[in-house]
């Protein structure tokens, strides 16, 4: 078994550091190379996703992902800027689901920006497109024959993206409380009645799962007022990235978001996939051993069971983690004092 690391920019490189140590205390007989991506790949190749790196990522069964963004690197042309990296990551490697769980850890009622009673009902997992929508459509900065500057970014669903992506939350929502709440905005985008049609049509062949829809703004205020009415989340590739960085605080932080970002192609123990936190390279915090490393070593153990078929070392990582928590283990960002790597040593501990 093979994995690929990405380590990337900012915090990519202090979080990475400390999921490896997770992942050695595990003994496994599994393979790790790094490879340069981000800003820190633009500096060395002059280019934020080297093709040496995409050929790593693809003959491995997995990449762990760090996070890319590099301040410096806020002037490039676009296709030079480190987030190019990780959306050519997910496009080159077909990996359309994006699941990004957030679940209440016992013990951290008191950090959720929400009431503890509400914030206690929290288990959702949000299914995010992420091959589609406005990231990837035809983009530019134009002028028009009046000379003022016009931005435009052309958002669009095919039925086919759309269907895909519609089978992965049924089938997920099926392994939990088979209920499917699937967001869009189709009383404004035309994008959003395709979605929500074809979310219908292949409503049919799950009877057991119930379905709902809801406007991306009622969902929102939702994810707020009453976040335990969530189960499944099926969503598109915007209101997926801000859904999820919302239900980050609402357990607790961003630093305890994990994902997996998968699509068909298979490994021989599971479901070829990428692997990161849902937060970005934290620049403010960057270099000060700071960064919450639990959603990179979450993100490991999501890797374990989807792509390497390990549920029992996946379980056992996810219950280091919560014992940390559950013993105070609390970085920064959950008002606590330990740095990125006492609380690294800390789930190692408890592995
Ligand atoms: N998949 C990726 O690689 C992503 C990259 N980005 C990039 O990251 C850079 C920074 O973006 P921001 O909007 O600031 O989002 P961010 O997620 O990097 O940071 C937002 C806030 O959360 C804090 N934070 C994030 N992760 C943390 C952790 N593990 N522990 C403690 N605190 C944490 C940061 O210090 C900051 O105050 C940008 O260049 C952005 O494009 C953003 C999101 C995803
Ligand atoms: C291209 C990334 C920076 C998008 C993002 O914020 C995410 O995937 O969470
Ligand atoms: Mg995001």
């Amino acid at each position: 078994m093979k994995i690929a690391c990405l380590a990337g920019d900012g915090i990519g490189p202090e979080i990475m550091v400390e999921a490896k140590k997770v992942l050695d205390a595990l003994s496994l007989d599994i393979e790790v190379a790094d490879a340069d991506v981000g800003g820190t790949a633009y500096k060395k190749h002059g280019h934020p996703l080297p093709p040496e790196t995409l050929e790593l990522c693809k003959a491995s069964d997995a990449v762990l992902f760090g996070a890319v963004g590099d301040p410096d690197c806020d002037n490039l042309e676009r296709h030079l800027r480190p987030e190019q990296a990780i959306l050519g990551l997910r496009q080159a490697l077909t990996l359309f689901a994006n699941l990004r769980p957030a679940t209440m850890f016992p013990g951290l009622e008191d950090m959720s920006a929400l009431r503890p009673e509400v914030a206690s009902q929290i288990d959702l997992l949000i299914v995010r497109e992420l091959n589609g929508d406005v990231y990837f459509g035809e983009k530019a900065i134009r002028t028009l024959d009046d000379g003022r500057r016009q931005g435009y970014d052309f958002m669009s669903y095919a039925e086919d993206e759309v269907r895909r992506i519609a089978h992965v939350a049924f089938r997920a929502a099926q392994g939990r409380k088979k209920l499917l709440c699937s967001v869009d905005k189709a009383n404004v985008l035309e994008t959003s009645q395709l979605w929500r049609d074809v979310v219908i049509e292949v409503s049919g062949e799950y009877p057991d799962v119930t379905l709902s829809h809801m406007y991306v703004d009622n969902a929102a205020m939702q994810l707020v007022r009453n976040p335990g009415q969530f189960d499944v989340v099926v969503t598109g590739n915007l209101f997926g990235d801000i859904l999820s960085d919302q239900a980050s605080m609402c357990v607790g932080s961003i630093g305890l978001l994990a994902s997996a970002s998968l699509g068909e192609r298979q490994t021989d123990h599971g479901t070829f996939g990428l692997y990161e936190p849902i937060h970005g390279s934290a620049p403010d915090i960057a270099g000060q051993g700071k960064a919450n490393p639990m959603a990179m070593i979450l993100s490991l153990a999501m890797l374990l069971r989807h792509s390497l078929g390990l549920e029992a070392e996946a379980a056992k990582v996810e219950a280091a983690v919560a014992k940390a928590l559950e013993d105070g283990v609390r970085g920064g960002d959950l008002g606590g004092s330990a740095g990125t790597s006492e609380v690294g040593d800390a789930v190692v501990a408890r592995l």
